[in-house]
């Protein structure tokens, strides 16, 4: 099989815009945290999302030993928590600039973000330099997803609905 090269294809992937997320874990493995944007529902029965995560990232040890993660999705106001996640800072940075709780896992729950599923990792699948971690969703927090942060073209931009009880869902999308 014939690949295309990984540059073109991080360039066409430019393309897709996605909702962003700061997944994170605590346990007997240590607390972490990153930024991330591939992650998609698989089924709501039993209900289960999927997150892929980069084996070389700081967090991955920490997430494979618990085996349970919070998946935090951002709202438009926490670009910069996205940009700290999404770095290389030690994780006790990253958790410090924020407000957290726990759910059922133990796993750090943003206190103001859009929604938080708590999950337990039910199974992973090894992709190239990635792990699909295959969660089941065991709580959740939600709080309005009115202004929801974007990543799409390079770029955070942020979608909101306008008026959504006088005059239905409007959007409107900003660049930050
Ligand atoms: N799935 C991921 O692991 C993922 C997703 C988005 C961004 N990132 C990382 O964030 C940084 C900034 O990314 P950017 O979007 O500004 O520019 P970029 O050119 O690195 O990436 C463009 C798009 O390609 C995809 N992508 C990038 N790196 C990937 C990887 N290692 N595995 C799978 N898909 C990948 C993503 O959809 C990304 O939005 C980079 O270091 C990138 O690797 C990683
Ligand atoms: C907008 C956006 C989206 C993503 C990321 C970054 C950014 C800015 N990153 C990369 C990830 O956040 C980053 O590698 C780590 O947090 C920083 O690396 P270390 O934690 O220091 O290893 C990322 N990584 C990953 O494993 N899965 C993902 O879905 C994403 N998505």
């Amino acid at each position: 099989m014939q690949d295309v090269a990984p540059q073109d294809y991080r360039d066409a992937m430019a393309c897709l815009g996605a909702a962003v997320s700061v997944v994170t874990t605590d346990g007997s493995a240590g607390r972490a945290g990153f930024t991330a944007s591939a992650i998609c529902s698989v089924t709501d029965d039993p209900p289960t999302l999927l997150v892929c995560i980069n084996r070389a990232s700081s967090a991955y040890a920490s997430v494979i030993g618990n085996k349970a993660v919070c998946v935090n999705v951002l709202s438009a106001r926490h670009e910069q928590l996205s940009r700290l996640f999404g770095g290389k800072l030690p994780a006790e940075e990253r958790f410090a600039a924020a407000a957290w709780s726990t759910l059922e896992t133990g796993a750090p729950v943003l206190a103001d973000c859009a929604a938080a599923f708590d999950c337990r990792i039910a199974d992973i699948v090894n992709v190239g330099t990635h792990d699909v971690l295959l969660c089941r969703i065991v709580a959740l927090q939600r709080s309005g997803c009115t202004d929801n942060l974007i990543y799409f073209g390079r770029a955070y931009h942020t979608v909101g609905v306008t008026d959504p009880a006088e005059t239905g869902p409007e959007f409107a999308l900003a660049r930050s």
